[in-house]
């Protein structure tokens, strides 16, 4: 089946998930602080030692290697990690704007970026423009699921609705299955409305150690 399917995963702090996301759908996750969402989708990534299976378009995890895996299921970490000295190293074939593919400009400019973000240095970055990049850098893997972890946190809201469509916008073209840790319930409403206004988005809540959905 197509999407993405957790099948018994639990780690320290949470009882065995089944939880099934059809292609193309939004999921919710909300939870107390220390709940364990993070430790969820880094499960989820197998980031961490956790129990279960995840199936990806009825693949199973465990028949794949570990990066082909994360390429495939893509996390956006809350706070995201820069290992080279500039922004365009980070980006596959994009060390230049030359290099650059056209729809990696594109996704830049959305989220505000001319061209030449690829040669800053990243130690300029600050906090929301390294939380915009690490989402376009995450795109550019071309994921076919995502996990974000508060994924617009740290921007303004004139920032925060242009990466909001842009992940909406690559959920509905590539048919991604997105499970989203999201505290603010505006962004939850705005979000289960959908760019194509048909109702939707199921909600999730982490409680006393385990995955309830929402009421
Ligand atoms: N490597 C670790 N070793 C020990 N405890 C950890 C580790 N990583 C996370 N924890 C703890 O597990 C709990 C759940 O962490 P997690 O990051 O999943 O919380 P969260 O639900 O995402 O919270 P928040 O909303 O504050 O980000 C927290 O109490 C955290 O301190």
């Amino acid at each position: 089946m197509a999407g993405l399917r957790l099948d018994g995963i639990g780690h320290r702090l949470l009882a065995p998930v089944d939880l099934t996301l059809a292609a193309g759908e939004l999921v919710f996750l909300s939870g107390a602080s220390g709940a364990g969402k993070s430790l969820l989708l880094r499960a989820i990534a197998d980031l961490d030692p956790n129990t279960g299976e995840v199936w990806l378009n009825g693949e199973a995890r465990s028949r794949m290697t570990p990066p082909d895996w994360r390429r495939r299921v893509g996390l956006l970490p809350a706070e995201s990690c820069w290992w080279a000295e500039s922004v365009g190293e980070h980006l596959p074939r994009a060390r230049t704007a030359a290099a650059t593919t056209p729809l990696v400009l594109d996704w830049l400019a959305r989220l505000g970026f001319a061209p030449d973000v690829l040669s800053w240095s990243i130690s300029r970055l600050s906090t929301g423009e390294r939380q915009r990049l690490a989402l376009v850098r995450l795109l550019a893997q071309e994921p076919e699921a995502l996990l974000l972890d508060e994924a617009t946190a740290n921007l303004d809201p004139a920032s925060r609705d242009r990466a909001e469509i842009l992940i909406e916008t690559y959920r509905q073209h590539a048919q991604a299955a997105v499970l989203w840790v999201s505290h603010d319930p505006e962004q939850r409403s705005r979000l289960s409305r959908g760019l194509d206004q048909r109702p939707g988005g199921r909600a999730f809540v982490i409680q006393d150690g385990h995955l309830e959905p929402e009421s």
